[in-house]
């Protein structure tokens, strides 16, 4: 098959969608891969380094997506790129159409077959292809938070982790997943008073277990929500309901118990964020206020850290990758966690969660692949 990777386009967007070393596994089962100058730029990788893999280097995006029959990215495709999609080729990359009415037009208007990394599951009930993007976002959110707290950045003032003789910031971690698990790590590594609220009992098990008294687990409600948001330093929003928009868990009037300076980080963004006040910003401008609290709500975090965050999302998706490169729609057939990262095929939306979201009638995976 032939595999082209594009140069990320979205702002301050570093990571690249194949690495030289997924680029040698693809070469080595018989792809040609075409990857845009400069693609590989961001993690230090240059065009030789692609060369050496077995890649050609195209000269434009046009280029890329013209000639390649599966297309391996990053974030979603931005407006200029829906255009270059077009039926009989595969997209594979993160895409969150819950809250991106606009994108999903364009993917359907194209006819693309879009399988959306944040979808596919594993046989554990996870996501391992958002996994690793988790892991990174959720260690990011203190580190945006902790610089977020400081006065000059607009914060209260507050350092994590105290000192001696002096109360450690507090923390409120909103969903105890994967982003939830990862924040709370490095808020207890920095010395923050860290509670976890969780729908999930059997998880705030888990947590409990895990941070052996080190964290407060608390089951996650609209009171338990407003006293762990009202005493916060810093608030992490972390849920998902897979392929959903998030649900707005800090309202507005919220915000106004809570304390002048106190952060909000909504990781949740991507999938519209879980704070009703939450849009979504870019690395080059992350942060605003509202009611005297900050908010942080960058929809691509890990591209801060596109070495780290590259190389463990081409870890990830390496395998679905080459399934679909080795046997084209037959891996969808073939594969269930796989197909349930299928999100639009031939102009119909084939996610329950997604379909729901924006109205559309779902055309059911398995249907549509064998029509
Ligand atoms: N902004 C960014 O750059 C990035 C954002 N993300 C996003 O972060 C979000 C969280 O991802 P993961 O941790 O991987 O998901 P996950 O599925 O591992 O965890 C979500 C948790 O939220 C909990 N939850 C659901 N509804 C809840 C409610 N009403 N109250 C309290 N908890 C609730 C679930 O029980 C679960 O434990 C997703 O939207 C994901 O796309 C992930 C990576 C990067
Ligand atoms: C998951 C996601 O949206 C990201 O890594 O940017
Ligand atoms: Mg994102």
């Amino acid at each position: 098959m032939r595999v082209g990777c594009p140069k990320e386009i979205k702002n301050h967007e570093y990571r690249v969608g194949l690495t030289p070393g997924a680029v040698r596994e693809y070469a080595a089962h018989g792809h040609q891969v075409m990857v845009e100058t400069g693609a590989g730029a961001g993690i230090g990788a240059g065009d030789d380094a692609y060369r050496a893999a077995g890649a050609t280097i195209a000269k434009t995006p046009e280029e890329v997506f013209a000639k390649s029959d599966m297309i391996v990215k990053v974030k979603e495709p931005q407006p200029n790129e829906w255009v270059q999609l077009r039926e009989n080729q595969i997209l594979y990359t993160y895409l969150h159409l819950a809250p991106d009415p606009d994108q999903t037009k364009g993917l359907l208007a194209s006819g693309v077959t879009a399988v959306a990394y944040e979808t596919v599951t594993d046989e554990r009930g996870g996501l391992p292809l958002l996994a690793p993007m988790s892991e990174v976002a959720g260690r990011l959110a203190i580190q945006a938070g902790a610089t977020s707290l400081q006065k000059a950045n607009g914060g209260r003032g507050v350092l994590l982790g105290g000192v001696p003789g002096v109360l450690p910031g507090k923390v409120a971690v909103i969903g105890g997943g994967v982003v939830g698990l990862h924040a709370a790590k490095m808020a207890v590594g920095l010395g923050a008073d860290v509670t976890i609220l969780d729908r999930s009992i059997p998880r705030l098990r888990q947590l409990d277990d895990i941070f052996n008294g080190r964290v407060h687990t608390r089951y996650s409600t609209v009171e338990a929500l407003e006293e762990e948001c009202f005493s916060a330093d810093l608030v992490v929003g972390a849920v998902l309901i897979p392929g959903a928009a998030a649900p707005k868990l800090v309202s507005r009037e919220m915000l106004s118990g809570m304390k002048k300076g106190a952060v909000l980080v909504d990781v949740a963004i991507d999938q519209g964020g879980c704070f009703e006040t939450s849009h979504a910003t870019t690395h080059a401008d992350p942060t605003y206020e509202v009611e005297g609290v900050i908010h942080y709500c960058v929809a691509n975090m890990p591209g801060a850290v596109p070495v780290t965050s590259a190389h463990a999302l081409n870890n990830a998706t390496l395998h679905y990758g080459l399934a679909l490169a080795d046997k084209g729609l037959k891996a969808l057939v073939d594969e269930p966690h796989l197909r349930n990262g299928l999100n639009a095929h031939k102009g119909r939306i084939t996610n329950a969660a997604v379909a729901d979201a924006l109205g559309y009638d779902l055309a059911e995976p398995k249907a549509v692949l064998a029509a």
